[in-house]
């Protein structure tokens, strides 16, 4: 079943005389319970295609629906929809509020949406979140100063999860983060898309990253999707230069440094 349907999306930025198009017809389609990985370099548009998806962009053409719904901009969307789609941005310093503790950061999502809230105790409801993502009962008391990066993933995440959405939209969520600590949470993503259902539009430039978690793989350049198909097929044989020349730069940078193994 299409949980997500992207469909001839269109994003144009800039003004008239000089209009630049960052997104130019880009349809995606993503299943139930399916990681589809969208790559590219940078610059390619990936990122405008996740905030149309997340309703913090609109598109100047193209629908974008979940489960045959259209997924209005935030504000618009209904609370339901807002809750079925959650994203996981690649800074999580950035975007945990640095004066809250981690409970307190999770107990906010509950109060944005009310009818995820757990009915017993919250306390345990956030010790099990936490135990979800591999993180200890005492970080609940934290601050996001003093978790490492990867730990700090780990409460996005954990936020994310608390709403229970259906859909994950990492947007280059394991980037900023140390090649170990990258391979942990890739990982802790491929456990829980199984543990929990979920859906994942997993947007990285490295193809490496995506090879270990996406069962397709789309491959945008300059707005456009240039490539799509199974991961398996795309990454061993892939069909348009472009992707070849991603892959040869992928493993050019294997060459250089450690690998990320899953
Ligand atoms: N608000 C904006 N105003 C003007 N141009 C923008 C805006 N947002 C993105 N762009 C441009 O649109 C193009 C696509 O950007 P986007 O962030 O979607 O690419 P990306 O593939 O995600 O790359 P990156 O990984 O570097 O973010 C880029 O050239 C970017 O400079």
């Amino acid at each position: 079943m299409t949980l997500l349907e992207i469909r001839d999306l269109r994003v144009t930025f800039g003004r008239r005389r000089n209009p630049f198009v960052a997104v130019d017809g880009v349809s995606l389609d993503v299943a139930a319970e399916e990681t589809v990985g969208l790559v590219g370099e940078s610059g390619s548009g990936k990122t405008t295609v996740a905030r149309c998806v997340a309703g913090l962009q609109r598109p100047d053409a193209g629908t974008v629906t979940f489960e045959g719904r259209p997924l209005e901009r935030v504000g618009r969307r209904p609370a339901e929809l807002q809750r079925a789609v959650q994203m996981v941005f690649q800074d999580p310093r950035s975007s945990l509020n640095p004066r809250m503790s981690i409970a307190a950061i999770i107990g906010e999502a509950w109060r944005t949406h009310p009818s995820a809230a757990p009915d017993g105790d919250r306390h345990e409801a956030v010790t099990a979140l936490l135990a979800d993502v591999g993180l200890d009962a005492d970080v609940a008391s934290r601050r996001p100063g003093d978790l490492s990066g990867g730990q700090c993933q780990r409460v996005s995440i954990a936020r994310a999860l608390a709403v229970k959405p259906r859909l994950l939209v990492c947007d280059e969520a394991v980037s900023a983060l140390d090649v170990s600590v990258q391979a942990q949470i890739l990982r802790l993503l491929v456990d829980l898309r199984r543990t929990h259902h979920l859906a994942m539009l997993f947007i990285s430039h490295d193809l490496g990253v995506v090879h270990q978690i996406a069962d397709r793989v789309a491959v945008m350049r300059r707005g456009q999707i240039v490539e799509e198909g199974p991961a398996t097929e795309v990454l061993a044989a892939p069909k348009h230069e472009y992707t070849r020349a991603l892959l040869d730069a992928a493993l050019d940078l294997d060459d250089a440094g450690p690998a990320v193994t899953a």
